[in-house]
């Protein structure tokens, strides 16, 4: 990887840690679990990673989940995650998950949450990692569901920060879950929400109108409608876009398609994110590599990127200061790359 992707301190906004479960781990833990999977070996699990839509991705993702069973192994995949985080220089994060994906299958939240809050604590330890927590509401179960979810988390509100709705996006609008959120909002949590992905723009002004978001995940449908594109420029809410997910999803038939760079140009608040890394090919650094290579992406460009990160991060002024404070340092100790000057590979 292109050395100064890989070492410039770099915030991750959307990062389902299901997502992060690769192929050998969860060859693993069924073993670990006696789980049949439906794979006879690891490389028919990569194999099974090819995608039409955000639909024919899911399945694969919620049965992937099955093997995660106890404690300690939501314990083993967070610490996988946050390890894989360090080598590439990730001094933030703020991660998702989806407890309903879970308890639906028998597995108390409490086992979820203590074993991914456990390893991020430890990553803070260890690595002077920080990160928060976003619990998602699955939007194609009821809002019922959502809420009884919200209930079921409130005695560990002190470490979730906000909640956020994800998965099928196409004909489960935001504007269902306009209480659960009010709810959630009443209770102190900030509010995310998947908008735009796959489903229309006006899931974006529902998001942003209904459950007052703080940032927009993914967002990159706003493209379709100019008022929403002035509305985002002027608001300055972020949008956490997630590339190799959308080639891999099929939302762009090739990166070079991407329009993250004309949504930066237009001054709309862009971060970049890995969203499933194990299943869409890359972690942060390789979603911002391959952006930077099909996009030809300035380092300034990158910088940018990685600062409106930091600017749409739910951390305190001081933390906003000292990651700044160390992104700056970093770019300026590795000089200025003039334009016509290629980046060098390592
Ligand atoms: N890209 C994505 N969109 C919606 N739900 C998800 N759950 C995990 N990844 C997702
Ligand atoms: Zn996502």
């Amino acid at each position: 990887m292109n050395e100064f992707i890989l070492k410039v301190p770099k915030v991750e906004l959307h990062l389902h840690i299901e997502g992060t479960l690769e192929p050998e781990m969860m060859w693993m833990l069924g073993d670990r679990n006696q789980i049949q999977l439906p794979y006879p070996s690891v490389d028919a699990i990569r194999r099974a990673y090819r995608f039409q839509d955000l639909q024919s991705f899911l399945e694969v993702y919620y049965a992937g989940m099955s093997v995660l069973q106890t404690e300690q192994d939501f314990y083993d995949l967070t610490w996988a995650y946050l390890q894989k985080a360090q080598q590439q220089t990730i001094r933030h994060v703020e991660l998702f998950f989806d407890p309903q994906a879970h308890t639906q299958r028998g597995i108390p939240f409490p086992v979820v949450y203590y074993g991914i809050h456990q390893a991020l604590q430890e990553a803070q330890k260890q690595y002077g990692l920080s990160s928060q927590l976003i619990l998602c509401f699955l939007r194609d179960r009821p809002p019922a569901s959502a809420l009884q979810t919200l209930e079921q988390a409130l005695p560990y509100r002190a470490g979730i920060r906000a909640v956020g709705l994800d998965s099928a996006e196409r004909d489960y609008p935001p504007s269902h879950f306009r209480f659960v959120f009010e709810r959630a909002r009443r209770e102190g949590f900030l509010t995310v929400a998947h908008a735009g992905e796959e489903g229309p723009p006006s899931y974006i002004w529902e998001a942003i109108q209904l459950l007052r978001v703080s940032r927009i995940d993914h967002g990159v449908r706003c493209i379709e409608d100019p008022q929403l594109l002035a509305y985002l420029q002027q608001t300055q809410i972020p949008l956490t876009v997630c590339p190799l997910s959308n080639v891999k999803l099929r939302v762009f038939d090739q990166m070079a398609d991407h329009n993250l760079k004309t949504l930066l140009d237009l001054g709309i608040a862009v971060t970049i994110n890995s969203d499933d890394p194990a299943y869409f090919g890359g972690y942060l650094g390789e979603n911002l590599e391959a952006a930077q290579t099909a996009l030809h992406l300035s380092q300034a460009e990158i910088v940018q990127l990685l600062k409106n990160a930091i600017e749409a991060a739910f951390v305190s002024a001081q933390r906003r200061t000292d990651l700044l404070t160390e992104l700056e340092s970093f770019v300026a100790q590795s000089g200025p790359v003039p334009s016509e000057t290629p980046w060098s590979e390592s």
